[in-house]
Formats: C-alpha cells, sequence, structure tokens
C-alpha cells in the first residue's frame, strides 16, 4: 500500500491580498511559510520516496519546508531538487555515487494553477463586484466553463492527469510513498479522479492552504482511504 499525500502550497503574497494569481509566480508570504511549516509538523510521522512540485515557488517553497522543517519524512534522505526534466543538458547527479541518498523532487508545469487568463492580477472581491458574484463563482469552480482568456478545470485536468498518469502513478504502482505540492485547482483535478466527482460535486471542493490530504493507494491505483489533516 502507497501513501499519496497531496498539499496545495501556503498562502501566496497574493492570496493574502485576494487577488488571481493563476500562473503568475508569486512566492510564499509569511504566514505561508508558517502554514507550511505545520504541515511538516502533521506529516512528521510520514516517509515519502519521491516529490512532485508545479514550476511556481509557491509550490517548491512548501514542499522544501515540509521535507526540511521534521526532516524526518526524507527517512534520512537529502532532499534535491532534478532538473533533467526540462533541461537534458542537466548535469547536476551526474557524478554522484550515492542515488540511494536522494530524495528526488520532479518539478513540471503539468502541475501549475490553472492559468486565469484575464483575471490574473485583479481583486477578487472587485471582479465579484463588477461582473456579479454568482459568475464569478462560475469562472473559479464550475468544470467546464472557463474564465475568460483562460482555463477551465476541465482544461487544467486535460494536462494534470496525463502527467499523474504517466510519471507519478508508476511511483505509487511500485509501492512509493508519493507527495504531490501543488494548486488549489491542479489538485482539484486530481482529487476529482481519485474520489471519482462529478462536474457538480467538485465545484464544491475547496482545498485549505497547506492542508495535507493523505490517500492509501493499493496496487491497481485504487483509493482504500483517505484523511484530510486539517485540525
Ligand atoms: O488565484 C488563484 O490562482 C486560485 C488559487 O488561489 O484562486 P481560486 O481560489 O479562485 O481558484
Amino acid at each position: 500500500m502507497a501513501k499519496l499525500i497531496l498539499t496545495r502550497h501556503g498562502q501566496s503574497l497574493w492570496n493574502a491580498v485576494n487577488k488571481f494569481t493563476g500562473w503568475v509566480d508569486v512566492p510564499l508570504s509569511e504566514r505561508g511559510r508558517a502554514e507550511a511549516t505545520i504541515a511538516s509538523t502533521k506529516l512528521r510521522e510520514y516517509r515519502v520516496d519521491v516529490v512532485f512540485t508545479s514550476k511556481l515557488i509557491r509550490a517548491i517553497e512548501t514542499a522544501v519546508c515540509i521535507l526540511t522543517e521534521c526532516d524526518d519524512i526524507c527517512g534520512g534522505k537529502i532532499p534535491i531538487i532534478q532538473h533533467d526534466d526540462d533541461d537534458p543538458d542537466w548535469k547536476g547527479l551526474d557524478n554522484y555515487d550515492n542515488p540511494d541518498e536522494v530524495l528526488p523532487i520532479f518539478t513540471n508545469a503539468a502541475l501549475d494553477e490553472r492559468y486565469y487568463g484575464n483575471l490574473q492580477g485583479l481583486n477578487k472581491a472587485q471582479t465579484a463586484a463588477e461582473y456579479g458574484a454568482d459568475q464569478v463563482q462560475i469562472w473559479r469552480r464550475s468544470y467546464d466553463i472557463a474564465p475568460p482568456g483562460g482555463e477551465s478545470l476541465e482544461d487544467t485536468q486535460a494536462r494534470v492527469l496525463p502527467y499523474f498518469n504517466e510519471t507519478i502513478l508508476p511511483y505509487l504502482l511500485q509501492g512509493k510513498n508519493v507527495m504531490i505540492a501543488a494548486h488549489g485547482n491542479s489538485l482539484r483535478s486530481i482529487i476529482m479522479k481519485l474520489d471519482k466527482l462529478s462536474g457538480e460535486e467538485v465545484a464544491k471542493l475547496e482545498l485549505g492552504t497547506a492542508v495535507p490530504i493523505v490517500y492509501d493507494i493499493d496496487e491497481h491505483g485504487e483509493v482504500t482511504h483517505k484523511v484530510v489533516l486539517d485540525l
């Protein structure tokens, strides 16, 4: 049985001022770093074998903070970011002969937040005042309606799930424990698959910042247990 830990990033500087963020690469706020530290404490009994994050700094910061605040999670290994996914000339671990000591962190744009198009940088409350709260809620949470110029959750899922199925799932099927640090909407698209949610059900799904969700995944890739570490 493998563990799959999903963690939305901690509060970012734009979460703190209620702005649509999407692909804008905003770092964590002080509170976000504290949230990631708390997540690390909640996960101290767990061991991970491999970590995946988006390319965005708020997800990478969250993963690194979780892995280094309570380094038992790394099982005695050193977490090292792998750059070979997007750079074939990367030489980072070429001459290192102790790969068993390395906890790999793979970063990939497939796990990036939903592209929020024309809404990126706008204040969410002001946008609701201008276009109506119902319309903005549809842009933010519906499955198949995209915000202006941006991705619907369905569009986001179309890039997230192939990466999940082809690159992440094989580790779980080998019994490896995996952590994914990513974003509200890229994670909603994975949870929709794992929890077999309908479009209407996923529209009601909200994820807290740096709240770990731990799944048990069997040898067929099926979920046998889920716990949200929200307390
Ligand atoms: O702004 C964003 O990129 C996301 C996550 O913070 O917002 P929303 O909650 O609307 O999906």
